[in-house]
């Protein structure tokens, strides 16, 4: 059974995550969720989530849900590179999303979450897509909803189609033709310790020249920004008109009037172009001068990520085969 849902941004006026309907226990609750494959639980806002760490979020409570059974003795701990993160316990239930239902997904109940997450109203929780060698629930790790729903889908795939500004969709078990324009590149996967993580054949900045390069790096839906290599990111903010890199606000910042040149990353034999737009990402507080930039520099993470900023430009598809692969394509 395969199915579509919407990934609507959270935000009118800057890309921070997209969220995605769900429906979870018996009668349905429905939750908006940050679909993730940067990490590998799946954990929702509930009626264990203390009232002072809720501000506006819809919950999840298994004791009203007739299908809901909670793993005795399993507790999970997640904790994010920005330092955000979330504690609790664990249920099965029934979780659905585009169509898709798996009976007896892990559903991790939140009985603790950081200021990051009880800030953001419009996420309800998150829905791992990574591989579910990630999961922290203990003793026992769960499946993410992918593995589990794997089996019933035609094609082991699903597809994610976010857009700037706009509402995208997340395609679960088939490959939808209309949302992508010449063909898909698809690249191995290292799926060691379980991200969706490639590498990228290099770069170019603007209309500049194309310099090969192996940038090794995970395909994050979770993640807002794309963050490279320092190399890669002075070439590219050098190219800008006042851009520094500021240690005031956490990263490179330019002038908002700044025209920025578009950013191009290789993928195999092909490339796939970031428009100027998508890393002009948001002013750094309302009706400021200054902007924040959607490329930013990855040497204080120790990992390279392909967020949003990069992920929106692309047409990208998640193959779950043995062994899995990433494709890439236009659209
Ligand atoms: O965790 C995810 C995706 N889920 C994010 C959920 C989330 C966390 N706050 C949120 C707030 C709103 C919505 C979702 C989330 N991706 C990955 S893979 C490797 C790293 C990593 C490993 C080591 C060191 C650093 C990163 C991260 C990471 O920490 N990204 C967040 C981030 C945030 C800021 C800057 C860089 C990376």
């Amino acid at each position: 059974e395969n199915g579509s849902a919407a990934a609507i941004p959270i935000d009118p006026r800057f890309d921070i995550a997209y969220v995605t309907p769900v429906t979870i226990g018996t009668p349905p609750q429905t939750l908006y969720l940050d679909f993730d494959t940067g990490s590998s639980d799946l954990w929702v806002f509930s009626s264990h989530t203390p009232e002072s760490q809720v501000r506006g979020q819809r919950i999840y409570s298994p004791e009203k849900s007739s299908t809901a059974k909670l793993l005795a003795g399993h507790t999970w701990s997640i904790l994010y590179g920005d330092g955000s993160g979330s504690l609790g316990n664990v249920y099965t239930d029934n979780f659905t999303v585009g169509g898709v239902t798996v009976t007896s997904q892990a559903v991790q109940t939140a009985q603790q979450v950081s200021y990051s997450f009880t800030s953001q109203s419009e996420i309800h929780g998150l829905v791992g897509l990574g591989f579910s060698t990630l999961n922290t629930v203990f003793p026992n790790g769960q499946l993410t909803f992918f593995d589990n729903a794997k089996s019933t889908l035609d094609s082991p795939v699903f597809t994610a189609d976010l857009k700037w500004k706009k509402e995208g969709t997340y395609d679960f078990g088939f490959i939808d033709e209309t949302k992508y324009t010449g063909e898909i590149t698809y690249l191995p996967v290292q799926t060691d310790p379980g991200y969706w993580t490639f590498t990228s054949s290099g770069y170019a900045v603007g209309d500049g020249a194309f310099h090969p390069a192996s940038i090794v790096g995970i395909a994050d839906t979770g993640t807002s920004l794309t963050y490279l290599p320092a190399e890669v990111v002075t070439s590219y903010w050098g190219q800008v008109d006042g851009a520094v890199d500021s240690d005031y606000y956490g990263g490179y910042v330019f002038p908002c009037s700044s025209k920025l040149p578009s950013f191009t990353f290789g993928v195999g034999p092909a490339n796939i172009t970031i428009p100027a737009s998508y890393i002009n990402y948001a002013q750094i507080t309302e009706g400021s001068p200054v902007c924040f930039g959607g490329l930013q520099s990855s040497s204080w993470l120790g990992v390279n990520i392909w967020g949003d900023v990069a992920l929106k430009a692309a047409f990208v598809v998640f193959n779950g085969a043995n062994p899995p692969t990433i494709g890439w394509a236009k659209k």
